[in-house]
């Protein structure tokens, strides 16, 4: 014995076991990973292990306690203990064996539930991916811990406490449309011109004084004297009206009530702030100030507060986020400690060269050092290429010819400025035959007949919904005209009472209006006030059937026969899928809780996750991930930047967008530019991007070379594609040489394989989940379609 006592080796021995579990992390993220107490913050460039480092921390806080005091031996602790773990430790055949609970509890100095953390991410996407990670790390589910983003927690927190302020908790989000709409509304409703107040810019305006917690009456206050801006407060006021009445929050509201709820009832933010012991935020940079408050007052009292961020990767400015909350927070939070990253392992030496030149030439940042230790990688494509059609080709070709190499198409990720660009691409890529898809873009729940089924839920499960109501009253038609709703509404302001109870009060209008709307609404009233007593009663997946049928939405969109009706026929079965799932998984299966989610799920569309193919996204959307190929088209002036951000003095913000971009790609970046570019109707002549002369030239390899691309071959093409559209009439699948297979009846559809819709004609198979196949028809778009509805033959 050299006279060590027993508490002695333990720690020495609980410090290699714990440093051996993170063997794959550099000394920094380790100090990271086992600074759980106090608080911290993570600063560090892009593809530094940011992401990494919270998901192992997260991991190890579960899975040893908080451990933070360096030469602490639990108090329970006994010698007898201590041998156990020796033992383990002495008899294990690698570092990956992993411990059994009952000796990792003694390596901890506090235990940590996975209730007691909160994890914030920035998407959906982020924080499925965040919770998949940890999962992993845990062999295990972590449902009772929260991992999600702003929105959704404050959601969370408001369902259950939001009765306090006034609202129901069946509050329903409105999402950016239907803030339009009830902005037109409020518009109207004040007798302004909606052509000197666009419904965007003033969504835009009111945006702006949320994030920066500007109330009503303040912002009355500070417009007086100003008559646009005046105006545009009256606006505030009437819309912040028109949602209370609806029992509806927009989404910057969820923060902001839940700030509110705080405030005035305190009891709820202790409740929070005990439970949980462990606040996470990702993203940091990216914080507005009413989300920085919201983090700043759950950790008051632990102060186990940690945040990554980058100040180079800052790119919502636009939306009230400050780079000030990184710096405020060491102010904030005294006992902090600031630990850099600089190592970055994503990308190859090139790719990073090129993004730390880019955004260096930005004023206002922190130096930050970043290296890598990767290869030097391959030069970075670029192609100047003579419009969008051109360089659509281009991207198709590089794809093909990479594909050829061996790279699969989910290697490839194509990254714009607006989602305006994505069609001519999405044009080639299909005449190709190249599967995608498209992340953010025209959203599933954005489409009509969608909207539809989903204010009838909503009406259902809140029927002072007015948006939703109105959007219902008469669809499908029932002869309820616009005067007959103007006249109820009329009614119901006067009576100050909402349009649904004045609806009930059958008597209050059944002999003021004519006697077939009269007739007509008490139907529909009825036929609400059954489900709205008995939804309790019903799977949500029940009531969207009876909903379909008792109203007659399916079958007359059945009946109507046509091409856009029978993709309306499939969305809404599509919908059917959805609820079948809530109902398989939910815990409860409420409606408010799928009608929850189902707002929140604001950046998936349709094609869902699991697809392969290239990945189409903006810029922004693609924060956090990594592939290995990223294409940066539309790299010219005025498109990226933007003019509006050249006007606005916003060029900063669109270098460190760029910066995000650059450092998406792991190997290879491929950029291009259009010399000419029609977008928005408009065609200009741009030069190419200054982001593009910032990258050094000796990271750059010329691509050009599909400059005969022109309009010729873009008229031969579409010519083509007329043809073949003329023969698809002429042409019944029967008359083909083989006999048709019906897919119904084997299910054995593969990526790439040709098909026959009976209504859409041939296709190709994009994807396929379980019995939904995506199919993309020239010149038709893709759809989705479900195997179990339609029959399809395979075209030999
Ligand atoms: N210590 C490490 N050793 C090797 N690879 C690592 C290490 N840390 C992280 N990585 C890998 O580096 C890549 C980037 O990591 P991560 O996404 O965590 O970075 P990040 O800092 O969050 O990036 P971003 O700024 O883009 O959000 C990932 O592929 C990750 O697996
Ligand atoms: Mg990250």
């Amino acid at each position: 014995m050299n006279g060590k006592t027993w508490q002695q080796s333990y720690c020495q021995l609980r410090d290699k076991i714990i440093e051996s579990n993170y063997t794959h992390l550099n000394q920094a993220q380790q100090k990271a990973v086992l600074h759980t107490e106090g608080p911290c913050l993570v600063l560090a460039g892009a593809g530094s292990g940011k992401t990494t480092m919270l998901v192992n921390r997260i991991g190890h806080m579960i899975r040893f306690g908080s451990i933070y005091r360096q030469n602490h031996v639990p108090e329970t602790m006994t010698e007898t203990e201590y041998k156990q773990l020796k033992e383990w430790y002495d008899l294990r055949d690698d570092t990956k064996t992993p411990m059994p609970l009952n000796l990792s509890r003694l390596l901890e100095y506090q235990s940590v539930d996975p209730s007691q953390v909160l994890a914030i991410t920035f998407t959906n996407k982020a924080a499925r991916e965040m919770k998949e990670r940890v999962e992993q790390l845990l062999k295990g589910t972590c449902q009772r811990m929260w991992i999600s983003t702003f929105h959704a927690a404050c959601a969370r927190m408001l369902r259950s406490d939001i009765h306090r302020l006034g609202y129901g908790s069946n509050f329903v989000i409105y999402d950016a449309q239907d803030q339009q709409v009830l902005l037109k509304e409020c518009i109207k409703q004040l007798n302004l011109s909606d052509k000197k107040y666009s419904p965007r810019a003033v969504s835009g305006w009111i945006g702006k004084m949320k994030d920066s917690m500007v109330s009503v009456l303040e912002s009355k206050k500070q417009n007086e004297k100003d008559f646009y801006n005046k105006q545009l407060a009256n606006i505030y006021e009437l819309y912040e009206k028109k949602l209370f009445q609806n029992n509806a929050l927009d989404f910057d509201d969820l923060i902001l009530k839940t700030l509110q709820l705080f405030r005035q009832h305190p009891e709820v933010l202790r409740y929070y702030q005990e439970k949980f012991r462990y606040v996470l935020v990702d993203e940091f940079q990216d914080t507005n100030k009413p989300q920085y408050l919201w983090v700043k007052a759950l950790a008051e009292k632990h102060q186990n507060l940690c945040v990554v961020g980058d100040d180079d990767q800052s790119i919502y400015g636009w939306r009230g986020a400050d780079i000030e909350n990184i710096l405020g927070f060491e102010k904030d939070f005294s006992e902090t400690v600031t630990i850099k990253l600089e190592q970055n392992y994503r990308s190859t030496e090139t790719i990073l060269n090129a993004a730390n030149q880019v955004v260096s030439n930005n004023r206002h940042r922190k130096a930050k050092k970043l290296f890598t230790e990767g290869l030097e990688g391959e030069k970075i494509a670029y192609c100047q290429c003579r419009n969008e059609y051109a360089e659509a080709d281009f991207m198709v070709q590089s794809m093909q010819d990479l594909h050829e190499k061996g790279r699969n198409y989910s290697d490839f990720a194509v990254l714009y400025r607006t989602h305006a660009q994505s069609r001519v691409l999405e044009e080639a890529m299909m005449k190709a035959g190249i599967p995608y898809r498209i992340y953010g873009g025209t959203r599933f729940y954005d489409r009509k007949e969608i909207k539809d089924i989903l204010a009838y839920l909503k009406v259902i499960e809140n029927p002072k919904d007015e948006l939703s109501l109105k959007r219902i009253i008469n669809t499908p038609r029932r002869g309820i005209g616009d005067k007959t709703v103007e006249t109820l509404e009329g009614f119901a302001v006067d009576q100050e009472k909402n349009i649904w109870e004045m609806l009930t009060e059958t008597d209050q209008w059944k002999h003021r209006i004519s006697s077939r709307a009269a007739n007509s609404l008490s139907k529909f009233v009825h036929m609400l006030d059954k489900w709205i007593k008995e939804k309790n009663a019903y799977q949500v997946t029940e009531l969207v059937e009876e909903v379909y049928s008792v109203t007659g939405y399916l079958e007359l969109l059945k009946e109507e026969g046509s091409i856009e009706s029978q993709g309306r026929v499939e969305n809404l079965m599509e919908f059917i899928s959805l609820t079948r799932e809530f109902d398989q998984t939910a815990e409860e299966e409420k409606l408010e809780d799928f009608l929850a989610g189902t707002s929140l799920e604001a950046a998936v569309d349709s094609l869902g996750e699991e697809g392969s193919g290239v990945l189409l996204m903006t810029l922004h959307s693609a924060k956090g991930l990594e592939f290995p190929v990223v294409f940066m088209p539309g790299m010219e002036e005025n498109v990226f930047p933007s003019s509006m951000s050249l006007k606005e003095g916003n060029e900063e913000e669109e270098r460190r967008l760029c910066y995000v971009g650059l450092t998406r790609a792991k190997e290879q970046l491929i950029l291009s530019n259009a010399i000419s570019r029609t977008l928005y109707g408009f065609t200009s002549y741009n030069e190419p991007s200054r982001f593009m002369e910032e990258i050094p030239s000796d990271c750059v390899q010329n691509a050009g070379g599909n400059q005969e691309s022109d309009h010729q071959q873009q008229d031969a093409f579409r010519k083509k594609l007329q043809r073949q559209r003329w023969q698809r009439k002429e042409m019944k699948p029967m008359e083909t040489n083989s006999a048709p297979k019906h897919v119904g009846e084997n299910k054995t559809l593969k990526t790439g394989q040709k098909v026959n819709h009976p209504a859409f004609g041939s296709g190709t198979v994009v994807s396929k989940v379980n019995e939904v196949v995506t199919i993309a028809f020239p010149g038709g778009g893709l759809k989705k379609i479900n195997l179990d509805y339609v029959k399809l033959t395979v075209e030999e």
